[in-house]
């Protein structure tokens, strides 16, 4: 299974959730494009609960900015054709940056490193007053792209009518709920990796 974990924006939850996903499957972890500070893959290989093979990002920044903002302050531009797909037999639990249309460069979106590797899109939903009209718009793009989508995990406080008009409208299935946690400890991903693995 490759999965690429994307949301309806930045600070969304995508690397708890693959954190999620990683201790699962027991899967590999790849970020392609890392902009800022902490790093995403040492954030999942101190939440899972064994020695998760990790793969180099193809491009890493110092700014917490949109990558191709990252990328101008650093005097570089990201090539999508130099992103190439680490291979493993594993499973591999695949990253983005920030949301969907999130840029690499002035052609090219974060959503063209799924396409063009042709993964399964997790999309990552979390719960706050507008997150209705971000998710939809998402799924729009998703669907005039034909991407397959796996399905929804939603994240933070529940909130029933937006998880139901979103799923109603989407078509996706929902895989997940994370709770609004005091603290995500490897024992809290443990706890959501045992409810999600038997659907993936
Ligand atoms: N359900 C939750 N309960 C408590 N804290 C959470 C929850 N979900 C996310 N957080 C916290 O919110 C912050 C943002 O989450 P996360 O890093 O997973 O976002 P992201 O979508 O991966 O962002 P980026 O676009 O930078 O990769 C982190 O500090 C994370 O620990
Ligand atoms: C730095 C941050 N944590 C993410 N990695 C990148 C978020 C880019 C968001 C760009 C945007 O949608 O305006
Ligand atoms: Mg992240």
């Amino acid at each position: 299974m490759r999965y690429f974990v994307t949301a309806i924006g930045t600070d969304s939850g995508k690397t708890i959730t693959s954190a999620i996903l990683v201790e699962a499957l027991k899967a590999d972890y790849w970020k392609p494009v890392q902009s800022g500070y902490p790093r995403d893959s040492e954030t999942v290989a101190d939440l899972v609960s064994f020695p998760v093979k990790i793969f180099p990002s193809s491009y890493e920044f110092a700014k917490p900015a949109s990558p191709h903002d990252s990328a101008k302050a650093e005097n570089k531009i990201i090539e999508l054709a130099k992103i190439t797909l680490p291979q493993t037999d594993n499973h591999l639990i695949i990253e983005g940056a920030g949301g969907i249309l999130v840029p690499l460069n002035d052609q090219d979106f974060v959503i063209d490193i799924a396409q063009k590797f042709d993964l399964e899109i997790i999309l990552v939903v979390n719960l706050y007053l507008g997150c209705i009209n971000h998710t939809l718009l998402s799924v729009r793009e998703l669907q005039r792209r034909n991407l397959k989508v796996k399905g929804i995990v939603f994240n933070g406080v529940s909130n029933p009518e937006s998880e139901r008009i979103i799923l109603h409208h989407s078509g996706y299935q929902e895989l997940l709920h994370i709770e609004k946690e005091a603290l995500i400890t490897p024992l809290i991903v443990q706890k959501y990796a045992e409810k999600i693995k038997n659907i993936l």
